[in-house]
């Protein structure tokens, strides 16, 4: 029996890690789970899975919670809340599916206690890898990817020698505009945006899809997870999403993961792993699909890729700046009161300004990060 803690588990990553489990019932146990506002959907949640304990955003929801589930379910709220959750209990695996970086104080408060980490919250790696992966080799603990190309490139890497890695390339669907021109993005809505080709996602990652700024996100995140440097990482669009990234070697052999788009598949890997077991998804036929597509990134294009390689290279505090700009921007045009063109000036604004500044502590993460979010706020 796995014994496993949600964080998000109201969320499109949380309701298919649920999925996984209820498709594989003798094998895994639910030990906590964490929404935000959704308290309706966390009730049925915990009246299907039994949690030991539950955490929502508020006191407000948190009493709502109580009045409808068993006095044996623990129910605690706000980030002390989610930390508890992360790390107050049995659990052997956190998946960490919350959005945004304030996923990370609970990422590291169950890295702490040793659990191994299912990593879908990406902000948390961009806002603090180098801190991240030293608590987490200090802890011996695991951090599997969950993410859809990072888990890809952890399954084409299985066996070899990272030594001969030439090169990573994460694969792009191109978002909810792939076919639109620069010029044809002034105006576009936040309903088109939201409208991904190929994923069924939050809000959140499916705007940073169509910015590019999510692959900026994963290309930070690839350079943590595998040690890669940003010269070894490089990105190519494939409208399809089936070659899900691949890895170059020094002879030249390429070893690319595939498969349909579905994330229960990294998600149930990163739960079963090395083990791989019978999954809810469906079987990919590349006769009816027929043909794949690969184009050359175009920064000019998607300009926020162009940022987030930017940041990464000159480290410090720069990552963690264009994760709270991008954060900020996101959430401002999710609300109408910005455009989509206006999330990349936003970022652009936001690192234009940013003065040389270490990040070497978590509170020098948290001072970045409240400043950049103002300075986007007022962008
Ligand atoms: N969706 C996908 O296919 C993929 C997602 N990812 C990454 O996984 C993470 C989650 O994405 P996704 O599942 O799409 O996001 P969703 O928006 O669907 O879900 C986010 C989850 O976080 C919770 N949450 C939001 N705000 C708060 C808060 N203030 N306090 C506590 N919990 C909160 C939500 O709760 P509630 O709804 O109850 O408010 C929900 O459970 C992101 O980092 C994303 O980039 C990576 C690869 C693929
Ligand atoms: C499913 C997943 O992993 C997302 O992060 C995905 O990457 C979004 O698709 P694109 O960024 O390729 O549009
Ligand atoms: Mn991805």
């Amino acid at each position: 029996m796995k014994k496993i803690t949600i964080l998000g588990s109201t969320g499109s990553i949380g309701t298919q890690t649920l999925d996984v489990v209820a498709s594989d019932p003798e094998r895994y146990e639910i030990a906590g789970l964490s929404a935000g506002s959704n308290v309706e959907l966390l009730i049925r949640q915990a009246k299907q899975f039994h949690p030991k304990i539950v955490c929502l955003a508020t006191k407000e929801l948190a009493e709502q919670a109580r009045r409808e589930l068993p006095a044996s379910v623990r129910i605690v709220y706000g980030e002390e809340g989610l930390s508890e959750v992360a790390a107050g209990t049995d659990a052997d695996t956190v998946v960490t599916a919350i959005v945004g970086s304030r996923g990370l104080p609970a990422t590291l408060a169950a890295i702490e206690e040793g659990k191994t980490i299912a990593l879908a919250n990406k902000e948390t790696l961009v806002t603090a890898g180098h801190i991240v992966m030293e608590r987490a080799a200090n802890k011996g603990v695991s951090i599997l990817p969950v993410d859809s190309e990072h888990s890809a490139i952890f399954q084409c890497l299985n066996g070899e020698d990272r030594k001969s890695v030439r090169r990573i390339t994460l694969t792009a669907s191109g978002g909810s505009f792939r076919d639109k021109s620069r010029d044809e993005l002034e105006g576009v809505t936040v309903e088109q945006a939201l409208n991904h080709p190929n994923w069924s996602m939050g809000a959140k990652v499916t705007i940073d899809s169509a910015t590019m700024a999510n692959k900026g996100l994963e290309v930070i995140e690839a350079h943590w997870l595998f040690g890669a440097a940003y010269d070894q990482i490089d990105v190519l669009i494939h409208p399809e999403s089936i070659v899900h990234s691949f890895v170059e070697f020094d002879d030249y052999s390429v070893i690319a993961q595939m498969g349909l788009p579905d994330m229960r598949v990294p998600i149930q890997y990163a739960l079963t792993y090395p083990e791989r077991r019978p999954s809810p998804a469906g079987r990919m036929d590349l006769a009816a699909i027929g043909k794949l597509h690969f184009r050359q990134m175009d920064f000019e294009r998607y300009p926020c890729l162009k940022y987030a390689f930017e940041a990464g290279r000159a480290g410090g505090a720069a990552p963690t700046a264009f994760n709270a700009a991008n954060e900020v921007a996101v959430a401002r045009f999710l609300n109408g009161e910005i455009s989509f063109l206006g999330i990349e000036r936003v970022i652009e604004t936001v690192l234009g300004k940013l003065t040389a500044a270490g990040a070497d502590s978590l509170e020098a993460i948290a001072e970045v990060d409240a400043w950049a979010r103002e300075a986007a706020a007022n962008v």
